[in-house]
């Protein structure tokens, strides 16, 4: 039997969701490992003023491509930019562009989504579903169609605790939902959302359902198959450790714990913290691509993409090894030393709030203002306590995931296969994986320079100092307020002096003693 790479040997790849996460770690795995791959057509929209083309350039010369670029630098023209705007009808295809595609596609990976959790239900029914839909009707006219590989979550059920890899019945039929929000005011939709998703905690886990549901519903003849991944983070071995580009999921919250600026969270330090490398789902994914068009299995396979019941970590250990990671090697311009924790406790997450987050920004945010500059920290940390009420959710609790097919897949593999597509998260060494992921948020996200790290240790050491001259002027103030001025407070604070002396006295005679 033809190898993975062998097999997308000549094959054309449609991939939606190219300029994301994800999708550009797929590009880029495909060119690397199927040199011989014959073309990915990409689904791109224009955006922020720039063209689909201008997008694209930029994209091929983002550093993930190094290794496919010394490898072979006229790869971009493997890649056939298709101009598309999936919120809109017929996805907004070119009537040429869809004879193209129809004409030369072999396998579809539908990677496309809108992952914000804030989203308004009809934007994200409009992206996550009908688009998914569109999609697929798109993939019936295709003539050479082998497989169409759709991107899920692990959280499409996390109203479950217990999640197998089935496509579970969808919350509201996704025909009746569509049709009816098609005539609704946004204001409406918006006063029923709570009621619609549920016990979901978001339009985003609540809109991946649905789509599932219409994959499973319109995928009619084709070979089909879902790959839910849990929380994607940072690559594991490919194309380097560490790459990763964006702020979602427990990104964003590794940055703003090394900048200093986030202190307290609430998250379960024993409930398993479900990550997942990028370069692993991809991995699995381009595998998965390979197995339904050759095998195409009777049913569409859902592979839940996870480690947690396999190689499990938890949250609180993810904390030491962020904060330990972050100490040796900071982040540039640190707002205050790394020093977070996390609490499942409500009470204690919000006096910390109080006291680490809201009271030296409002600190801060004076400072600036008697400088004369405009103040910022309290918005900063508005939008942090945003993003982590969001997030809290999945940081709180545990899911079990059943991951049969992924490790059937993998039995299905040759060893050379298993190697060049590694997605065995058993070999995954945690505390190296979140080191290699935290210095990638240094490096890739906020390109920062790893030689400018003795200067950020240089300004660490600068905040611990201004830190003890606070402590100190703090403790001065107090005891000239209240002790200088109060009989009893002074006699408190003599009792309380006196008696670390007699302990200091009484330690220093008994390690005497026993020398
Ligand atoms: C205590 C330290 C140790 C840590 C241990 C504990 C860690 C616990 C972490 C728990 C994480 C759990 C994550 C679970 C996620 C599972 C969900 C299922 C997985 C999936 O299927 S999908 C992927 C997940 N999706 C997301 O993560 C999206 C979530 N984000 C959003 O919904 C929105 O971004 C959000 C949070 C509502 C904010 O919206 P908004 O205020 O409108 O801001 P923008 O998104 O528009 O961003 C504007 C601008 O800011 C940048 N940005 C975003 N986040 C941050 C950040 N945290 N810090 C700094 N900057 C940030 C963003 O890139 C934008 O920049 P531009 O330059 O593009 O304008
Ligand atoms: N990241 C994660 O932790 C997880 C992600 N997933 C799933 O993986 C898939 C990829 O996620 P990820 O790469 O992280 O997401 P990103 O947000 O990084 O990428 C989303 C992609 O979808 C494209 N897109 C969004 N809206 C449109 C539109 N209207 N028309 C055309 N294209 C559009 C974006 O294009 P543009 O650049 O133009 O905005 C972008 O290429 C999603 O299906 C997601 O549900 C599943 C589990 C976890």
């Amino acid at each position: 039997m033809a190898s993975i790479s062998e097999w997308y040997a000549g094959k054309n790849v449609l991939i939606t969701g190219a300029t994301g996460f994800m999708g550009k770690v797929l590009m880029e795995k495909l060119l690397r490992s199927c040199p011989d791959v014959k073309a990915l057509y990409i689904l791109v929209r224009p955006k922020a003023g720039q063209s689909m083309s201008e997008r694209v350039q930029d994209m091929m010369m983002c550093k993930l491509f190094d290794r496919v670029r010394e490898d072979n630098p006229d790869f971009h023209q493997k890649i056939i930019p298709i101009s598309s705007e999936l919120t809109q009808p017929g996805l907004a295809i070119s009537p040429e562009d869809v004879q193209t595609l129809t004409s030369c596609i072999n396998i579809v990976f539908h990677c496309a989504a809108t992952i914000r959790f804030d989203e308004p239900l009809k934007h994200a029914l409009q992206l996550n579903v009908i688009a998914t839909q569109q999609l697929l009707s798109l993939a019936q006219q295709m003539q050479h169609l082998q497989a169409f590989i759709h991107i899920s979550t692990a959280y499409a059920n996390c109203n479950r605790r217990h999640i197998d890899e089935v496509i579970y019945p969808p919350p509201v039929e996704p025909k009746k939902l569509i049709d009816s929000l098609e005539w609704m005011d946004d204001s409406i939709i918006c006063d029923i959302t709570p009621r619609l998703i549920g016990d979901r905690p978001n339009t985003y886990t609540y809109t991946k359902a649905l789509a599932e549901c219409v994959v499973q519903q319109e995928s009619g003849k084709l070979n089909i198959a879902i790959i839910r991944p849990s929380i994607v983070g940072a690559s594991w071995q490919e194309p380097f450790p560490g790459w990763i580009d964006n702020f979602n999921g427990p990104s964003g919250i590794f940055i703003a714990a090394g900048k200093g600026i986030l202190r307290t969270m609430r998250a379960s330090n024993d409930a398993v913290a479900d990550l997942i490398p990028v370069d692993v789902v991809i991995n699995l994914t381009l595998a998965a691509g390979w197995y339904t068009a050759v095998h195409r299995p009777k049913t569409a396979l859902v592979y839940n993409c996870t480690t947690g019941g396999i190689n499990p970590f938890h949250w609180g250990e993810i904390e030491h090894h962020v904060m330990s990671t972050f100490k040796r090697n900071p982040l540039e311009q640190a707002f205050r030393r790394p020093n977070a924790n996390i609490t499942s406790n409500y009470l204690i997450n919000q006096y910390w709030i109080l006291v680490s987050h809201k009271f030296p920004a409002l600190i801060y945010d004076l400072f600036l203002r008697l400088s004369g500059q405009k103040p910022q920290m309290m918005r900063i940390f508005n939008r942090l306590h945003k993003a982590i009420g969001l997030l809290a959710y999945f940081s709180s609790q545990d899911w079990e995931w059943n991951s049969d097919n992924m490790n059937m897949l993998m039995n299905q593999l040759s060893a050379d296969d298993r190697r060049t597509f590694n997605f065995d998260v058993r070999q995954l060494n945690w505390p190296e994986y979140i080191e290699n992921y935290c210095i990638g948020t240094k490096k890739y996200v906020l390109n920062e320079d790893m030689s400018d790290i003795p200067a950020a240790r240089q300004h660490l050491r600068k905040l611990r100092n201004i830190r003890y001259t606070f402590n100190t002027v703090l403790l001065v103030f107090i005891w000239r307020v209240f002790i200088a001025r109060s009989q009893m407070a002074r006699n408190i604070w003599y009792f309380v002096v006196s008696l670390c002396y007699k302990f200091l006295s009484y330690f220093r005679a008994s390690s005497t003693l026993t020398q």
